[in-house]
């Protein structure tokens, strides 16, 4: 048997803004149900990489497959993919259930028992029928992360899921994603939050300066490092200047 294609891959990908070099030449393989930690400082190119991947832009050059569909074909692709960007795109003026139906509705899942079980699911159920706008940052958060599960995706995007968040809106939303990939989602997480990437993810690239500097299990990264290295010790060595760099 054939093994499954990966939930994500990337070949020679490459996003120039006005002459801004901001990925150059990215491959990138995400194997299907794992959590890829995707780190780099400011400007390595991160968010570009997401919206490539979720068809909101598209690369100068090079070629992405997100579970099996060209991110040239976005309509194949965004039934298949959940996101949550760093501002969930919410509407004040709705109440939490309102929003969740209304874009099951813009997507066609108009499947009302699924909002209620994911309401239920993710304790928003006595704050469902509350206006977004009177909503902590955490409730917020929660409510955009049900938002981008509402389709059941096969892969999920968050750009930076609890930044912000007190500890523990934190740990609900980390709790989630722990839930999300033990249910087979393929969880694709930027954040500068190391902790918990060390917590959460199978796999880690670090991206520089639109370049994979460094790829692998934290375990892996850590290893051949000094004893008791962290993943931090390990970004800050392979995001120092690089002899290469642009
Ligand atoms: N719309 C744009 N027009 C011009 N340059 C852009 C645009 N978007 C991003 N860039 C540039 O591309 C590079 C990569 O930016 P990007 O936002 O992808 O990085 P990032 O890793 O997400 O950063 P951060 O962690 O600060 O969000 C930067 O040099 C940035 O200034």
């Amino acid at each position: 048997m054939c093994p499954p294609a990966p939930a994500i891959v990337t070949e020679g990908l490459t996003k120039r803004y006005s002459g801004v070099s901001a990925i150059a030449d990215l491959d990138l393989t995400v194997p299907r149900g794992s959590v890829f930690g995707f780190l780099g400082p400011n400007g390595a190119g991160k968010t570009s990489t997401i919206r490539i991947l979720t068809t909101l832009t598209t690369p100068t050059s090079g070629t992405a497959r997100v579970a099996g569909e060209s991110v040239a074909d976005r309509a194949a692709v965004v039934e298949h993919i959940g996101f949550l960007p760093e501002e969930p795109p919410l509407y004040d003026e709705l109440t939490g259930r309102e929003q969740l139906e209304y874009v099951a509705g813009l997507r066609g899942h108009e499947d009302w028992g699924r909002v209620e079980s994911l309401l239920d699911r993710f304790d928003l159920d006595e704050d469902a029928d509350r206006r977004v706008e009177t909503y902590s940052k955490g409730m917020k958060q929660k409510l955009g992360l049900v938002q981008a599960l509402l389709h059941d995706p096969d892969v999920l995007f968050l750009d930076e899921p609890t930044s912000g968040l007190d500890p523990r809106a934190a740990r609900t939303v980390r709790d989630t994603i722990s839930e999300v990939a033990a249910a087979e989602t393929t969880v694709f997480l930027s954040t500068h939050i190391l902790p918990v990437v060390e917590e959460l993810a199978d796999t880690v690239g670090v991206l520089y300066d639109g370049d994979l500097v460094a790829e692998g299990t934290p375990a892996e990264l850590t290893e051949g490092v000094e004893t008791g290295s962290t993943l931090e010790d390990v970004f800050l060595d392979v995001t120092s200047e690089q002899p290469d760099a642009r």
